[in-house]
């Protein structure tokens, strides 16, 4: 059973349903506070999480002070743990934690066109079929979004490149927070790294959608993420 590491700060409150949902797809979940972090709690995880929340708050900007204290803590040792094959997941507030470890393509989520937090089931899809997180699920999909600082945004030009060359993987199927080029999850160029803004933990139980015979799928599409990341890393 592949062994999945979530690292859990001070404000972070979706550990318990994203390692319930780690665990439906064949992970063994251990959810690690950042206290207890040192780099060899590396050492048996096949997958890293940073799971949704409100690390520290969202002070300075969502994810900041978790950037800071990870890379502190582990030095190069995430790095080291992808160049070695390991796989990096970051939900929500963990795709804002991961954009400035050095993990992704370059880029920042800032705050909602709205100005407002937004909670609600968002159109997605996929841009093209390379990322291992999105394997399992189809063309078209939705999952809940919940976030204030959901933008994102490149330098001139990224989010266009990002599109042509994949490494935006993941899109709204419309604009519900002013994203550049609508995108709502990045991957490396490996494709074992990834973060999204939408909750996939969220979508595990078909019934929770407000149509469950939607696409006639077994499970939520939540679901089917951690099921694809479980089959890359078994393959
Ligand atoms: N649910 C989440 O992880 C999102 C919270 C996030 N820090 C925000 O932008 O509001």
């Amino acid at each position: 059973m592949p062994h999945a590491l979530l690292i859990k700060f001070p404000g972070t409150n979706c550990d318990l349903e994203t390692s319930r949902a780690l665990e439906a797809a064949g992970f063994s979940a251990e959810v690690l506070p950042v206290a207890h972090l040192e780099p060899t709690s590396l050492d048996r995880a096949k997958l890293i999480v940073f799971s949704g929340g409100f690390s520290y708050g969202d002070y300075v900007m969502s994810g900041r002070i978790a950037q800071l204290i990870t890379k502190h803590k582990l030095g190069e040792r995430l790095k080291q743990f992808v160049a070695d094959g390991g796989y990096v997941l970051g939900i929500c507030n963990g795709f804002q934690i991961l954009t400035q470890l050095d993990l992704l393509p370059r880029g920042s989520l800032i705050h909602n066109n709205t100005g407002r937090f937004i909670c609600r089931w968002a159109p997605l899809k996929k841009n093209g079929n390379t990322s291992p997180f999105l394997k399992a699920l189809p063309d078209n999909f939705e999952l809940p979004v919940a976030h204030a600082e959901g933008r994102f945004v490149g330098e001139s030009g990224d989010a266009e490149k990002y599109i042509k060359d994949g490494h935006a993987a993941l899109l709204y199927g419309k604009d519900i927070n002013g994203s550049s080029a609508q995108i709502a999850g990045l991957q490396d160029d490996t494709g074992r790294v990834f973060g999204l803004m939408p909750h996939p933990e969220r979508f595990i139980a078909k019934n929770t959608h407000y149509d469950p015979d939607w696409n006639g799928a077994e499970q939520g599409w939540g679901y089917y993420l951690f099921k694809g990341v479980a089959e890359a890393i078994a393959a």
